[in-house]
């Protein structure tokens, strides 16, 4: 599954509508066992959530799209299918969190590609189960760090800390993910899948259980006029980059 939407395969709702529907569409076919989940979007694998979704907003549709990043994430991190991130390009907070959303995860070997929950960086926090699954795959030490300094882990680093599973030159991407999911494949579905299940439903059973409140919360946070101000002040960060 190649992402497109371009400049920066930025999470708009509309993005995660069409990629909502492909990913029921791929979990209902039973001849499809796995997907990889890689940009066509050059060095960009995706820039998270859709600012522009949260910013200038009324409560109504900041309501509506936290509902579909909940689903996405639930869809991703849930899926029967194996899920494996050929992550060829920058991965910012919901970027990371759908790439730490798959079962495996190969970052091509760029200096300029980096991963990790920044959220801080914009005087925003991240999400109890962002959170959850970071730690889940860094462990609490290392995301209590990642998490408060916003880390964007280079590949080097991310490799060492376990952010990603393998780090390999950017034109092997793609095979190394192939390769991986074929030994992935090579397990019984019903056994791999209830054992990701077993591992991961206590973690998406947190947000199930508070789905609700937590857009609830969500909204009440990005309605802030402190939030909404450093919502601002780092659009115009991003534009003035451009000069
Ligand atoms: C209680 C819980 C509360 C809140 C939880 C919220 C959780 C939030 C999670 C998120 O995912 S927030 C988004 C985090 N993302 C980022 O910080 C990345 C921001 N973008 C960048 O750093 C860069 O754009 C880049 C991805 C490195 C690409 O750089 P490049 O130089 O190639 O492009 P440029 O910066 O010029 O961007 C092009 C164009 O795209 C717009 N853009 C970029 N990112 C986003 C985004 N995330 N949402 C919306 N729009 C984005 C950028 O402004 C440019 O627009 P323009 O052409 O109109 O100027």
């Amino acid at each position: 599954m190649k992402m497109r939407n371009p400049p920066v395969n930025s999470l708009s709702l509309e993005f995660l509508t069409e990629l909502l529907i492909s990913l029921e569409k791929l979990e209902n076919d039973k001849t499809f066992r796995g997907i990889i989940i890689t940009s066509d979007c050059p060095g960009i694998f995706s820039a998270g959530l859709d600012l522009l979704e949260m910013y200038g907003r009324d409560p109504a549709h900041c309501a509506e799209y936290w509902k579909a990043v909940q689903e996405l994430w639930l869809r991703v991190y849930l899926s029967n299918l194996v899920v494996i991130g050929a992550i060829n390009g920058i991965s910012p907070a919901g970027g990371c969190l759908l790439s730490l959303s798959c079962d495996y995860r190969v970052l091509a070997n760029n200096p300029k590609y980096a991963i990790g929950l920044n959220e801080t960086l914009l005087g925003i926090i991240a999400p109890f189960w962002f959170k959850d699954v970071l730690v889940n795959t860094i462990g609490h030490r290392a995301a209590e760090r990642a998490l408060q300094l916003g880390f964007l882990f280079p590949p080097s680093d991310a490799l060492q800390v376990g952010i990603v599973d393998q780090v390999v030159p950017e034109d092997q991407v793609q095979s190394t993910a192939r390769s991986v999911m074929a030994q992935w494949l090579a397990i019984p579905d019903h056994a791999r899948q209830l054992t990701k299940n077993l591992v991961r439903k206590p973690t998406a059973d947190r947000l199930l259980q508070q789905r609700d409140a937590d857009i609830q919360n969500f909204v009440r946070f990005i309605s802030r006029d402190s939030i909404q101000k450093s919502l601002h002040v780092y659009l115009e960060k991003l534009k003035q980059k451009k000069g």
